[in-house]
């Protein structure tokens, strides 16, 4: 079960609704990926123009929990006047915070998403950041209050998967609340390492919208990311420098 805030899921998968080919194949990914969380960007939902298309009108949002992000956001105050507008057009009290300090590389601005977690925590949303996948980041944000944490795996849309294992790793080990491995993701493959890597969940768009066969693509990492679970579950063998026989031949005669 993920839990986060006073909101339970039984999927890990969180699925952007961007970039597809055409809304009945955005339909069909999102239903066999078995996501409860979509996410979307608000400055693309045009809440108050009925008139121009909605990109989630193929889909029964009533199934599913809306999850807006403040994309396009620049500063905190830019995101926090996003996330509000979210709110007073009836979405739930979630927010992905993000704020986009660089627009070749899309990563974001660590100081401006710490003050506009910390106003909209003070405003009563319950808060989901997405940041670079600094381990001291992750814990001062933790330390305000944020209720879950949504480290980069490496640049949105990029598909270079984890680029940093090792921090990823450290901040799942320190963490007291979700983490949710978020963008860059590129194949299951690097679903399941964010899952096996302890990760609560995982966020992604482009490897599946850009997929050749986005609902293929869209069942793999569903899988990928219950076997990445399973696999942390379970518990993995260390890893060793030198061979240990699969079949010992101590205490055998021959
Ligand atoms: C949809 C969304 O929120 C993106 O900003 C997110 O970070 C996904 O990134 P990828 O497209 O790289 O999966």
């Amino acid at each position: 079960m993920l839990k986060i805030g006073n909101h339970e899921f039984s999927s890990r998968l969180l699925l952007g609704t961007g970039k597809f080919p055409d809304f009945d194949v955005q339909k069909e990914a999102v239903n066999v990926s078995g996501t409860e969380i979509l996410t979307f960007a608000v400055r693309r939902m045009n809440i108050f123009d009925p008139e121009q298309p909605n990109f989630l009108e193929k889909l029964d949002a009533s199934k599913y929990t809306l999850l807006p992000n403040t994309a396009g956001a620049k500063t905190a105050e830019e995101a926090v006047r996003i996330a509000k507008l979210a709110k007073a057009s009836g979405l739930c009290d979630m927010i992905k915070v993000e704020v986009i300090g660089d627009f070749k590389t899309l990563l974001p601005d660590p100081v401006e998403t710490l003050r506009a977690s910390e106003i909209l925590l003070n405003e009563g949303f319950t808060v989901l950041p997405y940041a670079s996948d600094d381990v001291l980041l992750a814990k001062k944000l933790e330390d305000l209050g944020v209720h879950a944490i949504m480290p980069g795996a490496s640049p949105i849309g990029s598909g270079l998967g984890i680029i940093n294992p090792l921090n990823i790793s450290l901040i799942v080990e320190q963490a007291t609340i979700p983490v949710i491995v978020d963008a860059g993701i590129g194949s299951p493959a690097d679903a399941a390492l964010a899952m096996e890597l302890g990760a609560d969940g995982v966020l992604l768009n482009t490897a599946v919208s850009g997929a050749e066969d986005p609902v293929k693509m869209a069942k793999a990492m569903k899988l990928a990311i219950e076997a990445g679970r399973l696999g942390y579950e379970a518990g993995r063998i260390p890893k060793r420098r030198y061979a240990t026989a699969s079949s010992p031949l101590e205490g055998m005669s021959v």
